[in-house]
C-alpha cells in the first residue's frame, strides 16, 4: 500500500480551508490529519459543513497549542486571514523544520518587504521566511515549487491575469505599459466570515467595482509582471463584486507590440501551455464561461483581436476557490511531496 502524506488544514472551517476538505478526501495520497478553526473550534466538521457528516474526519482544533512536532505533518495547507499567518507558519516552522506549508494567505507573495508593509500597513514579522517563499503560479515556478519548504500561493484574481499576460511580457509580444485588466469575482472570493458588505441583500440584482486604483492585489500583479517583462510595470486592475458564488473573469485589453497580431499572442500561449493539464487555451475567438470551470481547476483563455488596429482583448476564467485558491495549492503539494501534478485534482466542470 502507498504511503499516505500526513496533511493539515488550517483554516478548514473558512471556505477555501472546506475546499481543500472536500478535495482532499478524494486525494489518493493524503490523510487528512489535523483541521484546524478559530471560532468554531471544538466542533466536528459535519457539524459546520454537512455536506462531509459521510466521511470521517478529525475534529477542529485551535491552532493555538497545536505540537507540531508530535503531530508529524508532512504538508500543512495554511488558508487563514492575511496577517494572522505569518506568525502562525513561523511558530510552526521553528517547531517543525521538516514539514512543507502551502499558504493559501497573502502573506508571503510578496518578496520585498517594503512593498509588503506599503500594501498591508504594517511590517512583515517573519522576513526570513518571507525571502525563502517561493511564489506558487504553478506553470511559471514549477521547478522552484518541487524544492520549496514553503510556497506562496498566489491570489485568485492574479492567477487569471497573470497566466495569459507573464508568457506574453516575458516574449516580448505586448506593451508593458498598456495592460488593463477589468476583473470579476464570484462572493466566495470573500471569505465566509460575516461582512455586511457580503450579505445577501446588498450583493444580489447588483454589481460594483470596488478597492478602485487601490487593490492589494496590484501589488502581486506589478511583482510578476516586471519580472516577466525585465522592467518596471505598472498594470491597471479594477476588481468587482459579481452575484454569483464562485468563478473569476478577467477581461484584459492589451496593446500589440509592432510587428505582433492577436493570433501570434494565442500562438505564444498555446505554445507555453502545450500539455499542461489545467491551462486550456481555447481556438482563436472563442471565448470561455465561469461555468466551463467551476469546480475544476482549470484555467480558460481566448483570444481576439480588437477592432482598434494594434490591440487585442483576452478573457481568462477559473474557479476562485479551485485554481484560484485550493486546487492550485494541492497543485503545489502534489509537487512538493512528489506526487502526480494532478492528484486529486481530476474534477470536471460542473456545468450548469
Ligand atoms: N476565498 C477565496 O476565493 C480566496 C482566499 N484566499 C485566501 O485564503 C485565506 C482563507 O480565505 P477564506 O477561506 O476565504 O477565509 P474564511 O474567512 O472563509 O476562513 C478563514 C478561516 O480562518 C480561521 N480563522 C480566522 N481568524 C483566525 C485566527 N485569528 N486564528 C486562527 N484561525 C483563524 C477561521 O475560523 P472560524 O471560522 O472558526 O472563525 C476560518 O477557518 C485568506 O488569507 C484569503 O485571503 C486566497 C485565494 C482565494
Ligand atoms: C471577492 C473578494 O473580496 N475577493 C478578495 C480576494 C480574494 C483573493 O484572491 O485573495 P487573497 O485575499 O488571498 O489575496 C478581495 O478582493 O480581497
Amino acid at each position: 500500500m502507498v504511503k499516505k502524506a500526513r496533511i493539515g488544514i488550517l483554516g478548514a472551517s473558512g471556505y477555501t480551508g472546506a475546499e481543500l476538505v472536500r478535495l482532499g478526501l478524494r486525494h489518493p495520497q493524503f490523510e487528512l490529519a489535523v483541521l484546524t478553526a478559530d471560532r468554531k473550534a471544538g466542533q466536528a466538521m459535519a457539524d459546520v459543513f454537512p455536506q462531509f457528516a459521510p466521511f470521517s474526519l478529525p475534529k477542529l482544533v485551535s491552532v493555538d497549542g497545536l505540537d507540531w512536532r508530535a503531530q508529524a505533518l508532512d504538508l500543512v495547507f495554511c488558508a487563514l486571514p492575511h496577517a494572522t499567518t505569518q506568525l502562525v507558519v513561523s511558530d510552526l516552522l521553528d517547531a517543525a523544520p521538516a514539514t512543507r506549508v502551502v499558504d493559501l494567505s497573502a502573506d508571503f507573495r510578496l518578496s520585498d518587504p517594503a512593498a509588503y508593509e506599503q500594501w498591508y500597513g504594517h511590517p512583515h514579522q517573519a522576513l526570513a521566511l518571507q525571502s525563502e517563499a517561493v511564489y506558487g503560479l504553478t506553470e511559471i515556478y514549477r521547478k522552484e515549487v518541487k524544492a520549496a519548504r514553503l510556497v506562496a500561493n498566489p491570489g485568485c484574481y492574479t492567477s487569471a491575469a497573470e497566466l495569459p499576460l507573464i508568457p506574453l511580457l516575458k516574449r516580448k509580444a505586448i506593451e508593458p505599459d498598456a495592460i488593463i485588466i477589468d476583473a470579476k469575482s464570484g462572493m466566495t472570493g470573500a471569505g465566509r466570515s460575516a461582512k455586511e458588505a457580503t450579505l445577501f441583500s446588498e450583493v444580489s440584482e447588483g454589481f460594483n467595482a470596488y478597492g478602485v486604483a487601490h487593490h492589494r492585489h496590484m501589488a502581486e500583479l506589478d511583482q510578476e509582471f516586471s519580472k516577466a517583462a525585465g522592467q518596471d510595470v505598472i498594470a491597471t486592475f479594477t476588481p468587482h463584486l459579481l452575484p454569483i458564488n464562485r468563478g473569476i473573469l478577467a477581461t484584459i485589453y492589451v496593446k500589440l507590440r509592432k510587428d505582433k497580431t492577436a493570433r501570434d499572442l494565442r500562438t505564444i500561449l498555446a505554445e507555453q501551455y502545450d500539455g499542461e493539464p489545467f491551462v486550456h487555451m481555447l481556438r482563436y475567438g472563442d471565448m470561455p464561461h465561469t461555468r466551463h470551470v467551476r469546480g475544476s481547476n482549470m484555467v480558460m483563455i481566448g483570444v481576439v483581436a480588437d477592432r482598434r488596429d494594434g490591440q487585442a482583448i483576452i478573457v481568462s476564467v477559473l474557479d476562485n476557490l479551485v485554481k484560484g485558491a485550493s486546487g492550485q495549492a494541492i497543485q503545489n503539494a502534489n509537487l512538493m511531496l512528489g506526487f502526480p501534478e494532478t492528484a486529486g485534482l481530476e474534477q470536471i466542470a460542473l456545468f450548469p
